[in-house]
């Protein structure tokens, strides 16, 4: 659905050339929900304008459907860009207008029937949550609710495509939760193909089938979540499988293990004790699911009277389905 091909973007300045996307290529499928994360200054937001072709590439394209956005007229851009849905941080919706009139916007614009704008409106209050509250103004709406308008507002003209520009940044926990369910539940009703852009984790875990890296303008890692959370030494699989806070562990050797699917259930720490001649204590572990995978992530403290012999230890994890992270020396954070 969206192919991103060799997108660069430059801004010159006086000084000195700021390179916000260096040649970033990606495929989101149909229907995927892809996050795209990086902190503050890897290129999100430049990328977002490129993206609608707000912000002109400096090389590279742009395709969404069958259409390269970077090569067409600025009336067909117009008319692309209906197809794409926007959701940003704050739902920026108008004061003077009720719930239904701020969804309806959109079909304003391209001059749609009075009652037909209605009638869009009513069914897409219906599918956001907000039955009742049509001709509600914004400023009775909480925060979540408000989103959801700025939701529906961005359905309104039927995309197939919906960006989605931190869409819960500015929502507590339980808001941003129910807005990313909302998200999840309207893409698989409309088959809708959907890009987060975020600097939260947590979103990604909720909310999307596949991600990307984004660091200092280019992408680092990208892929469906099981496959990159199971890459050891991955920065996107550090991320999605974070250890909790732990005491450094007094230990001869600290190993960093990660198991999926069958794995989980099975207690490496005493199968290394059992084939090894050594103790193991589980220092501090994660264990949780992404898409459709369960993972184990475990900090492991080993020590022995005698030599430790890693390649027996090691013989054990392969057998038994883990993969070693990292290692470490006794006082040595991992
Ligand atoms: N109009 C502009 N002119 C010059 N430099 C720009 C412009 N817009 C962005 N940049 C630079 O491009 C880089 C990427 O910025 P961008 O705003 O896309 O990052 P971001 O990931 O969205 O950050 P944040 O999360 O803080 O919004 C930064 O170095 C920024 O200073």
């Amino acid at each position: 659905m969206i192919s991103v091909r060799e997108l660069t973007k430059v801004y010159r300045q006086p000084a000195r050339d700021v390179v916000a996307l260096d040649n970033i290529n990606l495929d989101i499928d149909d229907g995927e929900i892809h996050g795209i994360i990086g902190r503050s200054g890897a290129g999100k937001s430049t990328l977002v304008r490129c993206l609608t072709l707000l912000d002109r590439p400096t090389e590279g394209k742009v395709i969404v459907g069958d259409q390269d956005l970077t090569g067409v007229t600025d009336t067909e851009l117009r008319n692309a860009r209906r197809r794409i849905g926007m959701v940003f941080q704050h739902a920026n919706l108008l004061s003077s207008r009720t719930v239904a009139d701020n969804i309806a916007m959109p079909l304003e614009i391209v001059k749609t029937h009075k009652a037909e704008r209605r009638a869009r409106a009513k069914e897409l209050i219906d599918l956001v949550g907000l039955s009742g509250l049509e001709d509600t103004y914004p400023a009775q709406l909480s925060g979540g609710q408000r989103q959801r308008v700025g939701i529906a507002r961005a359905l309104a003209a039927d995309p197939d495509v919906l960006l989605c520009d931190e869409p819960t940044s500015a929502l507590d926990p339980a808001t941003t939760n129910e807005i990313l369910t909302l998200i999840r539940s309207v893409s698989s009703r409309l088959n809708l193909t959907v890009v987060v852009i975020t600097h939260e984790m947590s979103v990604v875990k909720t909310l999307c089938d596949s991600v990307s890296l984004l660091d200092d303008g280019k992408i680092l890692e990208s892929g469906k979540l099981a496959e990159v959370a199971g890459k050891v030494n991955s920065r996107l699989s550090r991320a999605l499988l974070p250890l909790p806070t732990h005491e450094l562990a007094a230990a001869d050797l600290v190993l960093e293990v990660v198991g999926k699917q069958d794995a989980v259930n099975v207690p490496i720490a005493s199968h290394i004790a059992e084939e090894n001649p050594v103790t193991v204590h589980i220092t501090a572990a994660n264990v949780e699911t992404l898409g459709d995978t369960r993972f184990a992530h475990y900090l492991l403290a080993i020590s022995s009277a005698e030599q430790i012999n890693i390649t027996g230890i090691e013989a054990t994890l392969a057998r038994h389905g883990y993969s070693e992270r990292a290692r470490a020396k006794e006082g040595v954070q991992v």
